[in-house]
This record gives C-alpha cells, structure tokens and sequence, in this order.
C-alpha cells in the first residue's frame, strides 16, 4: 500500500486530502503545514470521518518538516492563492520561494517520492521545485480546466456528462487551449455538434475567477479532479488525464499539460492523440511557457541572490 504526504492543509489541501482518503486506500497520511496546531485538528477532523467509515488508514500531523519522511507520493497545496483581480502568474514570486525551501527540506527524507505540484502558478512551481530538488514532479495541470471544459459542454447540449470526452492542455490558467481534436460526445466528434467554442473557452477561463470572487476560492472541484489524479496513481490505474509531466525545452526542465497516462509510472504522454493544428498550439504554449519561466527565474534568482 502506499504513504502520502500533504503539505499545506489549507482550503484545497483540506479537500484533496478528504477526497483521496476517505475511501482507506493508504496505509498513513501526513500531514503539514506552518500554521500551529492546524494539521493537529484537521487529524482529529479526519479521525472523526474515518471512524463513521471504518476507514485504518494511519495519521501523522506535524508542524515540523523532518516529521515528513519516506512518502511514496508527496502533494504540495502550500503557498499563497490568488485575489480576485489577479492571475495565477502574479503568484510566482512568493510561491516559488516556498518551492525552493520544500525542495532543499523535502527529498531527503522521501526518496523515490512522486512529487504532485498544486499550488499556483502551478506549472512552473512544479518546473522550480523540480529544478531545485532534481525530483519527479508532476503539475495537476489542466486537468482541471477538461472537467470544466467537459461540464460545460454536457450541460449546453444536454448530454451526460460521462458521454463528453477530450481534453485542455497547455499552461493551466489564462493560456491553457482546448484540444478540440480530441472532443467528443457519445463517441461523436464535436464537429457533429451545434456547439460555440469561444463560450466554452470562455468559460473555462473565466469560471475559477467567478467562483474564487463569489466563494472566495475553487476546492470542490479541484480536489475532486486531483484526488483523482492521486488515486490513479495510487492505484495504478493508468488514466488518460491532462497534467504536466517534466519535460525539457531548450535549458530548463518546464511543465505543460498534455494527455498522458498515470500510473504508478507517469507518462507516455499521447501527443499522438492530438491532430497538427492543436499540437501547434502545444508547441507555442511551451515557448510562452518558457520566456515568461525564464524571465521569472532571472527575477527570482536576483532577490535570492541580494538576501
Ligand atoms: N492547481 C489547482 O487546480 C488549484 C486549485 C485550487 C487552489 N490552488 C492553489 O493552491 C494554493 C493553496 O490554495 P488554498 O485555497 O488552499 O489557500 P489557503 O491559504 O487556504 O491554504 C494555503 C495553505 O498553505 C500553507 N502554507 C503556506 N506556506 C507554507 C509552507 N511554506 N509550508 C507549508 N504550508 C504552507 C498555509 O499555512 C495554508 O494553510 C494556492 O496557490 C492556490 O492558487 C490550485
Ligand atoms: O484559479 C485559481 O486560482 C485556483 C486554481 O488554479 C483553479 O483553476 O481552480
């Protein structure tokens, strides 16, 4: 069986760890966070649940890092989230810093662990903590953003939402691009359909903006998709889904999502799924991807040089 750590316990570190726990597919969970006594009584949160389930799997709560040792998969929803106004971009500098710190702190003492990168802006956290620790991360990606794309489109045509299939990739946020040769709906291209795909795009952009505004942050959504992310890899389960494995463009390792397998093992990822004119698309999200990463780094790497 497998041990997992959750680092940061807040708003969607809460609902991805109740999401992927509850059904005792881990021998132990840990979990840690800076803000004192909170992994404390969100253990006893858990312990209460898990005794309605008759749920064995094992707690550790800390504050103190060095707790967190030979996870098998480790999940980071630490850092700052976004106001409404902002993008997940403008997150960089502040989480990044935390990146770096998890990453000189984290590895030791989990060897072999599979990093899942949540926090924003999470593509390019997932490409600094990689960079700075030389470990497998993976981003959630957009993941997200084809649950979204997928509800949307069942509910405009009035189908059953396990009837949309397809896929958004690129950066998640503001850039992310559905793949629209990979759309269909009860086996049927979305080409069939009498569907607006500037409103779906639309909508997947803007809808975590809307919610964060109106709720003050997205949790049941996301951590539903990347509880799910967890569990396949968890168990194995070798899904098609849109997250961002490592990969290297020019002299950096960057994150991007593309379909690709999950499993225990991540990857391939099925590039040979999506037709030129979206891979296009792929292409050029990985060099925006890159010059904005690059020119964050520069500034990233000039305040940590001036402390
Ligand atoms: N990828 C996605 O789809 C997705 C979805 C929702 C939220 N997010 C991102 O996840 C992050 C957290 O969002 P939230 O709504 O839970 O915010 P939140 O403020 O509710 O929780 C963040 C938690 O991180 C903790 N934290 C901060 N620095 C830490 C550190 N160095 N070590 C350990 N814990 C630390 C905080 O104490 C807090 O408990 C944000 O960056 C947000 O944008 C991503
Ligand atoms: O939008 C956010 O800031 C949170 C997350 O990236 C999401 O897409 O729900």
């Amino acid at each position: 069986m497998t041990k997992i750590a959750f680092i940061g316990v807040g708003k969607i570190g809460q609902t991805i760890v109740y999401s992927s726990v509850i059904d005792g597919i881990f021998d132990e969970i840990m979990l840690y966070d800076i803000i004192p006594e909170l992994p404390d009584k969100f253990e006893h949160e858990l312990r209460h649940a898990f005794a309605s389930r008759g749920v064995k799997t094992e707690i550790i709560s800390t504050n103190n890092i060095d707790d967190i040792s030979n996870s098998d998969i480790v999940v980071i929803a630490a850092g700052k989230p976004r106001k409404p106004g902002m993008s997940r971009r403008d997150l960089f500098k502040d989480n990044a810093k935390i990146m770096i710190d998890l990453a000189s702190k984290l590895p030791s003492k989990n060897h072999g662990a599979i990093y899942v990168m949540v926090a924003n802006p999470v593509d390019m956290n997932a490409s600094v903590f990689a960079k700075y620790s030389k470990e497998m991360v993976i981003s959630t990606g957009d993941q997200v953003e084809t649950m979204r794309m997928r509800s949307f489109i069942a509910k405009k045509l009035h189908v059953p939402v396990n009837e949309v299939d397809g896929f958004v990739g690129g950066e998640h946020g503001e850039d992310a691009v559905v793949l629209w040769s990979t759309v269909s709906v009860k086996g049927l291209p979305i080409s069939e359909y009498n569907i607006n795909k500037e409103e779906v795009e639309k909508y997947v952009k803007e809808i975590p903006g809307e919610i964060i505004r109106v709720m003050g942050g997205t949790t049941w959504g996301p951590g539903t998709i990347i509880a799910d992310i967890i569990k396949a890899i968890t168990l194995n389960e070798n899904r098609l889904m849109s997250i961002a494995m490592p990969r290297k463009f020019e002299d950096e390792i960057i994150h991007v999502s593309v379909p690709t397998i999950v499993g225990r093992k991540i990857g391939p990822s099925i590039e040979s799924l999506i037709d030129e004119q979206d891979r296009w698309h792929l292409t050029s999200a990985m060099k925006d991807f890159y010059d904005v990463y690059k020119d964050m780094l520069k500034s990233l790497e000039s305040v940590e040089n001036a402390r």
